[in-house]
């Protein structure tokens, strides 16, 4: 981070950033030993599709069995063993998790501690990749990337309750008798970040006194971040749910990375059955990231070959 931003780490992070990996890569989280390494296999295909220059690390949890391990292998991933973070004890009877398995996410924070890389880019494993977003590993270091998220359907949120969202902020006015108006939040489903060791430990200091809420760690990165984020364009993590929110800041033909984090849009568990499943975008995403996944022609034994720099071919193929 740098030096002169007000940061926990600041001279330490960037004079230990002198001693870290100089290597880049794409990083995924996966933990069990359920359906999410579809997500990851998916993934790196689609990676490889688009001809990044840069491979696919998995922090993979201790629950994810040997067979899901080798599948990532077969097709490329670099997996990198994580232990669990420990979510804060949450009082249900005051808030709980926006979903059970959040609790889980809080180990996605041990990507920071993968100091081997200088840079690197997390992706959710419910996201693919239609084109390619290599240029974000060229954005100035010292800041943490993402997309502004949506709180829409934020259903128990103050947010939502006044009909505020940061995606239209003129739509409704942040009333002055509540505290200031949020300031700017991504979602943590798509990053792009510079890992410490050092930052990672103040992180872990920081759960320890920060009261837990329904986001978990997207919460914490965003609280942790503030002043640091700089928000990017939603080409790079279209929240599927924007579709049907914000039409008017989509552009489909120009998005890169799509996050299918709707309910009931995971591809590999649709049905069609949920609310907006239905839609023609939303079905030909879908279709699009099982075409992609069906491809053997995209797996392989090596890591994501890092092509011959300025050699590879950009495919970034419209989506519709
Ligand atoms: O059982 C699970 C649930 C989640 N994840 C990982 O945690 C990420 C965040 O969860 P999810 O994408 O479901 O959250 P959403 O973006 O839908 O809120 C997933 O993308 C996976 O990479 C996982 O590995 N196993
Ligand atoms: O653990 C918290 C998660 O928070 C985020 O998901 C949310 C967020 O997108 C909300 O805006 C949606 O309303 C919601 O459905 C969705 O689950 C990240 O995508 C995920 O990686 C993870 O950090
Ligand atoms: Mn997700």
């Amino acid at each position: 981070m740098a030096p002169e931003q007000n940061h926990p780490n600041g001279i330490n992070a960037v004079s230990k950033s002198a001693e870290k990996g100089e290597k880049k890569a794409f990083v995924t989280f996966l933990g069990g030993s359920g359906d999410y390494v579809k997500g990851v296999v998916g993934l790196a295909k689609g990676l490889r599709e688009v001809n990044s220059a840069y491979p696919l690390v998995v922090a993979v949890l201790p629950d994810v069995p040997p067979e899901h391990r080798l599948l990532m292998v077969k097709n490329g991933c670099i997996l990198k063993d994580i232990d669990w973070v420990q979510a804060p004890e949450m009082d249900k009877s005051k808030v709980g998790w926006a979903h059970e398995h959040f609790a889980i996410n809080y180990s996605k924070l041990r990507i920071f501690e993968l100091e081997e890389y200088c840079k690197m880019v997390y992706l959710d494993g419910d996201i693919q990749v239609y084109g390619n977003v290599d240029e974000l590993f060229d954005l100035p270091n010292g800041h943490l990337y993402g997309v502004l998220d949506c709180f829409c359907e934020w259903h128990h949120s103050p947010q939502y309750k006044i009909g505020y969202c940061q995606q239209c902020p003129d739509r409704v006015q942040w009333p002055a008798e509540l505290a200031q108006a949020p300031s700017s939040y991504f979602n943590a489903g798509m990053f792009v970040f510079e890992p410490s060791q050092a930052t990672y430990d103040d992180l872990i200091n920081t759960i320890k006194i920060t009261p837990p809420s329904s986001f978990a760690e997207q919460d914490l990165l965003n609280l942790y971040f503030r002043g640091i984020f700089k928000p990017i364009p939603n080409i790079y993590n279209l929240l599927v749910p924007m579709l049907w929110t914000h039409p008017e800041n989509v552009e489909l033909d120009k998005v890169k990375v799509v996050h299918f984090c709707a309910n009931g849009s995971k591809p590999w568990r649709y049905t069609g059955k949920d609310e907006h499943m239905q839609r023609e975008d939303v079905k030909m995403l879908v279709q699009k990231w099982w075409d992609i996944y069906d491809d053997d022609s995209f797996s392989c034994k090596k890591p994501l070959a890092a092509k011959v720099r300025g050699k590879r071919v950009q495919t970034s193929r419209p989506l519709n």
